[in-house]
């Protein structure tokens, strides 16, 4: 798809905010830090949209970037940050749990884990979530670039053996740095999602 207006329509913590424009709607999740933000700035061609930082936990919110008024791309906070608060950390869940649970335009969640270590019980414990809501499933393993090309299909090996992933779930490698897998991300999201 041809990305060229992008819009971050709102961000939201409670489900009476969320758009009620009815465009289908993938969802990115992932630990703090993986690349959330970074993989969906390279989906559509920015260099800094959706806010990356060196400082994890810095998105609270789910954030709604309405694409090209045909779909919305959904950043959810991440987890398993240390320095966030015991509080804090049950809000989220409660956020995202409402989030998953209920919200009809959602076509699938692009679930992120980073590719050069094994999969962590969070990330196992977020995919054991969507599974549980049969949520349609792309694992994205990022930070490739720091991977040798020799080691990467045991890296995905490792992914869907760590995440215990089905048949169906599809792995797909990714760099921000070098847009390896873009492509692939671009084609699940459209097959998912039905616009092109
Ligand atoms: N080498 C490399 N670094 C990356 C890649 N993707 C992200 N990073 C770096 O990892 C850090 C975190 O990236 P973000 O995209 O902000 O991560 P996030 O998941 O959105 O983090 P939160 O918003 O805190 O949940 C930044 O320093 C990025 O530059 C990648 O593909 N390769
Ligand atoms: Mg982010």
């Amino acid at each position: 798809m041809q990305v060229n207006n992008v819009n971050l329509r709102i961000s939201a913590v409670r489900p009476d905010q969320y758009p009620k424009d009815g465009f289908p709607e993938v969802a990115f999740a992932g630990r703090s830090n993986v690349g959330k933000s970074s993989l969906t700035n390279v989906l559509i061609n920015r260099r800094n949209y959706a806010r990356t930082s060196s400082q994890p936990g810095k998105t609270q919110t789910l954030n709604f970037y309405d694409i090209e008024s045909k779909l919305f791309f959904v950043d959810v906070p991440g987890y398993g940050y240390a320095k966030v608060s015991q509080k804090e950390r049950e809000k989220w869940a409660r956020m995202i749990e409402t989030y998953f649970s209920e919200r009809q335009p959602l076509r699938g969640v692009v679930t992120l884990v980073d590719a050069r270590h094994e999969p962590t019980k969070l990330d196992k414990q977020m995919v054991d979530f969507l599974h549980y809501y049969d949520l349609p499933l792309l694992v994205v393993g990022t930070k490739v670039d720091k991977v040798p090309k020799s080691r990467r299909n045991r890296c995905v090996s490792q992914i869907r053996k760590g995440l215990a992933l089905r048949q169906a779930d599809q792995v797909v490698l990714f760099s921000a740095v070098d847009k390896t897998g873009k492509d692939d991300v671009w084609a699940w999201i459209e097959k998912q999602t039905g616009v092109k």
